[in-house]
């Protein structure tokens, strides 16, 4: 079955590309080549993660829905294969700090 499919986070990391590009969510490895295309708010927020642990983030926007959550097996490529003591590249705090400046300029001019 593709789905127990062990991939290393080396193989991964290896798929960080806007026209290549896979993530990790829990302990799933998937491609989200095409969807990234189509997101809604822009490929930026899954190229962020391209090639990294996305799961902090993808489980926290809530405008990600029960079908996305059952809809993201179907870009499953395997599992990923942990190693003790690997560490694994997450964006998710470039990405807060970039929301809170963000914030933080548009509270600045409309509040001036
Ligand atoms: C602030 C960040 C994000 C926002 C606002 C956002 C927003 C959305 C929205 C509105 C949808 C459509 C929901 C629906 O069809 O019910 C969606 C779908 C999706 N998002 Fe995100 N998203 C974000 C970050 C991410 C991240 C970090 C990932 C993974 C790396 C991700 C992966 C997906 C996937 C796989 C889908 C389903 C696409 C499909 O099946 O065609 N999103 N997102």
């Amino acid at each position: 079955m593709a789905d127990k499919k062990e991939i290393t986070y080396q193989e991964v990391a290896k798929h960080n590309k806007a026209d290549d590009c896979w993530v990790i969510i829990d302990n799933g490895v998937y491609n989200l080549t095409e969807q990234m295309k189509t997101h809604p708010p822009g490929p930026f927020m899954i190229k962020l993660f391209a090639g990294k642990e996305a799961t902090w983030l993808f489980k926290r926007v809530l405008l990600h829905s029960e079908k996305v959550f059952k809809n993201k097996e179907k870009y499953r490529v395997g599992t990923l294969k942990r190693v003790e003591g690997e560490k694994i590249p997450n964006n998710s705090q470039l990405f807060i700090t970039f929301a809170i400046i963000i914030i933080a300029l548009v509270a600045f001019f409309l509040l001036k």
